[in-house]
């Protein structure tokens, strides 16, 4: 059986776009949801394994890995996508948002990536290649956000985990992360929202997510490339 390739928060928009792309690609898939959207059914009919998991709470992230040694043993990767993007204006209890933010953009990743490296190192025995680990950060690592505080500094800790796994598992599993700027809009984002977010990068578009198919793809064929993070910014840096 071929190792499968590990998303988490595959039920819609990016990691949906993921799933979808490395199916066609003839991959063998296992997804993590928190909502049954629509699009996991039909993940579930193309073949993909489809595992509930809130990653609310430390039990609830421990219970994922023994559910996940249940239906594999070996990963050729591991695409951290599930994120929320929360902020400060719509949680006056900071604690818990911080909480939050930390748990599910740094300390799932960070218990997952430990417990499942038995997984990744079979899959790289197997092929004689290195398996991968893919960190989805987000270009604000850089420069920090003054209304998404608590996100800017979660993500800036799986973007340091990066650099520490790299280190901790080379060279049998490389680890690298993604980390966009404006990819997609959400639904409820208004026009003036739209607008002014297209000034922010010099291309001055919502690319879709073809940009991080695309860069997954990438780092997936690369067997050198690790202990990076690959900006998908439009230029964002410069304006
Ligand atoms: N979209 C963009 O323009 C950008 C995206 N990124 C990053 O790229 C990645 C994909 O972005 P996007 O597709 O917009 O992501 P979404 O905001 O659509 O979230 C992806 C998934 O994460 C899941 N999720 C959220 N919280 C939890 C939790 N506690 N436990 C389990 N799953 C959870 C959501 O589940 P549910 O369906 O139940 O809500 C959702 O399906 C993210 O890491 C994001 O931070 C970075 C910069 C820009
Ligand atoms: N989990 C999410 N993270 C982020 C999102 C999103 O929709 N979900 N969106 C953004 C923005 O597009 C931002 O990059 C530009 O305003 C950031 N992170």
């Amino acid at each position: 059986m071929t190792s499968p390739i590990l998303i988490t928060g595959a039920g819609q928009r990016i990691g949906l776009a993921l799933a979808n792309h490395l199916l066609a690609q003839g991959h063998a898939i296992i997804v993590t949801y928190r909502t049954r959207h629509q699009a996991i059914t039909a993940l579930a009919q193309q073949g993909a394994v489809c595992l509930h998991a809130d990653f609310s709470s430390d039990a609830a992230i421990k219970d994922f890995i023994v559910q996940l040694y249940q239906h594999t043993n070996s990963l050729r990767a591991i695409i951290h996508n599930a994120s929320s993007w929360d902020c400060e204006a719509n949680n006056p209890d900071s604690a818990a948002l911080f909480d939050d933010m930390m748990r599910i953009h740094a300390k799932t990743p960070y218990l997952i990536n430990l417990a499942a490296s038995e997984l990744l190192l079979n899959y790289q025995k197997q092929q004689q290649q290195p398996a991968d680990i893919i960190h989805l950060t987000d270009y604000i690592v850089e420069q920090g956000s003054p209304k998404h505080l608590a996100y800017a500094a979660s993500k800036a800790a799986l973007d340091n985990l990066t650099k520490s796994f790299a280190a901790k598992y080379a060279p049998h599993i490389k680890v690298n992360a993604i980390a966009p700027s404006l990819i997609i809009f959400n639904e409820h984002d208004s026009d003036e929202y739209r607008a002014k977010t297209l000034k922010k990068s010099l291309m001055g578009i919502e690319p879709g997510c073809r940009e991080i198919i695309n860069s997954v793809d990438l780092l997936l064929n690369s067997h050198y490339i690790t202990g990076r993070s690959m900006p998908v910014d439009g230029g964002r840096h410069l304006k």
